[in-house]
């Protein structure tokens, strides 16, 4: 799915009424009733639920006049509450109008706020996307009201107060919303992770807007589900062989520090490479050779930290990192690794390989086109070297890194971000907070390092699918163990299925 900014949702709504021959007032109540129904899904039957649905002066509070008609249509009582303003849309005003006799309609000032007590829903459609700038005054007084009761607060569109596509000061008053329904589309603020507590759960409600519109409007950012990903893995061709997976290195483990390089290896034989091979400290050869059978261990005279770098004709994609510890017989090893891997080569960078980057910025000039690099936020921060301001800042980081080094940048995170050399940032929809847990992202370079060396993938498409599937094997086993006990070597035997869902054309 593409992320829209708030501009081109606006011209995305033009669109729809244009090439549906549809007026805006349709167009609003389609998204009301998107609303209604969804809301009738979690009320059922609770007629005696108190409702407040809390109005401001645009087409966000035109949604939600429309939502309090249909409501009551359906049986519900709902309150409406409008807040003051000198200019009302069109489409509210409309709205406004419709509104059964019945509804009781009250206007808030600062001394009028409803009580909202525990069981009651609140509905939030003050503001949506014309949000201009931050709220004051009356406005912030009434956010602040619904943020400090125990009602249920569900934000039409987006929560009030948030900006859909920009950073805006720490102390801005935002509704905290537990669900916020949106149209059509996410926006990009629900993926970073500071507007979490804002957003809380989110839903996509489809109201029909035209796709052609969003099929030829450009975007900097993208929301990565199956259906983007349909058609990118190709089922494997009778005759495919060895060679069609390639034959990955992977420089790993140091001594305490061999499990790393177990779990790397089996995820990338599990990610379906041709043949792998494992560069370990001498003391990993044992320990490889038994918990990994199907690899080959090519140990390293060192029997503590890998120090010397093994000939690489023979390989198709090489990783190095996980395990490995910051020696600097270790920095030296990389450093020929990115002089020698050429561009041809498929190369997977995590963990320590990061750290080194950092402590040896000089290498960073080095990296062949098309790396792949794979670091949580700090690791990040290390490589570009200054810390980020705010979600925003750390994106353009993102995306200036990606570009000045020709790389994929896979910024793990709740929505793992995914950057790229050509500028497009892709938020990954997998995934879950049990996988935060010791292993997990050896399992993903191991995958992603599988991927690379597939002859048949880009770079972009190897990226995508290992981070998506990363993600969906770790969904898959929450499912079976539940959150807090699902371990790293769970993901490792759930990348199979992840990767099954996805062959072919599904
Ligand atoms: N996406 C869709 O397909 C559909 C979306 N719909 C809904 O429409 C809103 C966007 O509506 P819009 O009228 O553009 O904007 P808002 O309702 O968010 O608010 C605009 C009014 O609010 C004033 N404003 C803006 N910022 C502030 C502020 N900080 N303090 C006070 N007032 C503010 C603004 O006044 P200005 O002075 O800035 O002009 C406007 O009066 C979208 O989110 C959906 O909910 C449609 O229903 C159709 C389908
Ligand atoms: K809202």
């Amino acid at each position: 799915m593409k992320l829209l900014t708030a501009a081109q949702t606006r011209a995305l709504d033009q669109a729809t009424t244009q090439a549906q021959r549809i007026s805006s007032v349709e167009l609003m109540e389609r998204a009301a009733t998107a609303c209604t129904n969804w809301l009738l899904d979690q009320l059922q039957p609770a007629f005696s639920t108190e409702i407040h649905v809390f109005c401001g002066p645009g087409n966000d509070g035109g949604d939600g006049l429309a939502v309090a008609r249909q409501l009551h249509t359906a049986g519900y009582a709902p309150q409406v509450w409008l807040l003051p303003a000198e200019k009302h849309s069109a489409d509210f005003l409309h709205n406004q109008q419709q509104l059964p006799e019945a509804i009781r309609c009250q206007e808030l000032s600062a001394r009028r706020l409803p009580p909202l007590p525990a069981g009651a829903l609140v509905l939030d459609a003050l503001f949506g996307t014309g949000l201009t700038r931050t709220l004051e005054g009356l406005p912030a007084t009434v956010v602040k009201h619904l943020n400090q009761s125990a009602a249920t607060v569900v934000a039409v569109d987006i929560p009030s107060g948030l900006l859909a596509d920009a950073p805006q000061p720490a102390s801005s008053a935002i509704v905290r919303a537990h669900h916020t329904l949106s149209f059509e589309l996410p926006k990009l603020a629900f993926l970073l992770p500071r507007n979490a507590e804002f957003v809380g759960e989110w839903t996509v409600l489809p109201i029909g807007l035209d796709q052609p519109f969003i099929h030829n409007t450009t975007v900097d950012n993208y929301f990565v589900d199956a259906a983007l990903l349909a058609g990118r893995l190709p089922q494997r061709a009778r005759f495919s062989h060895k060679g069609t997976f390639g034959h990955a290195l992977l420089l790993a483990g140091s001594y305490g520090k061999l499990g790393a390089a177990v779990l790397a290896a089996q995820a990338c034989l599990r990610g379906g490479v041709g043949l792998l091979t494992i560069r370990t400290p001498g003391v990993g050869y044992t320990i490889l050779q038994t918990a990994v059978p199907e690899a080959m261990a090519l140990p390293d005279p060192a029997s503590d930290f890998v120090t010397e770098l093994p000939e690489l004709h023979p390989y198709a994609a090489v990783g190095m990192g996980p395990g490995l510890g910051q020696e600097e017989s270790t920095a030296e090893v990389l450093r020929l690794l990115l002089q020698q891997v050429g561009s041809r080569r498929a190369l997977v960078l995590d963990a320590d390989a990061l750290n080194l980057l950092g402590t040896h910025r000089e290498l960073l000039q080095k990296l062949p086109p098309n790396t792949l690099l794979t670091p949580h936020p700090k690791e990040f921060e290390r490589l570009v070297g200054e810390p980020a301001l705010d979600d925003y800042h750390r994106l353009d980081q993102l995306r200036a890194f990606c570009r000045e080094h020709r790389c994929y940048c896979v910024l793990k995170g709740a929505y793992t971000a995914l950057g790229t050399p050509d500028g497009p940032v892709y938020f990954n929809s997998t995934g879950n907070p049990g996988m935060a847990t010791g292993g997990s992202g050896d399992v993903l370079t191991g995958l992603l390092l599988a991927l690379r060396a597939d002859q048949r993938l880009s770079p972009l498409d190897a990226a995508l699918l290992g981070v998506y599937a990363h993600g969906r094997a770790g969904d898959l086993a929450a499912a079976e163990s539940g959150e807090p006990g699902l371990i790293a070597g769970d993901l490792v035997r759930f990348i199979g299925p992840a990767l099954r869902e996805l062959e072919g054309d599904l």
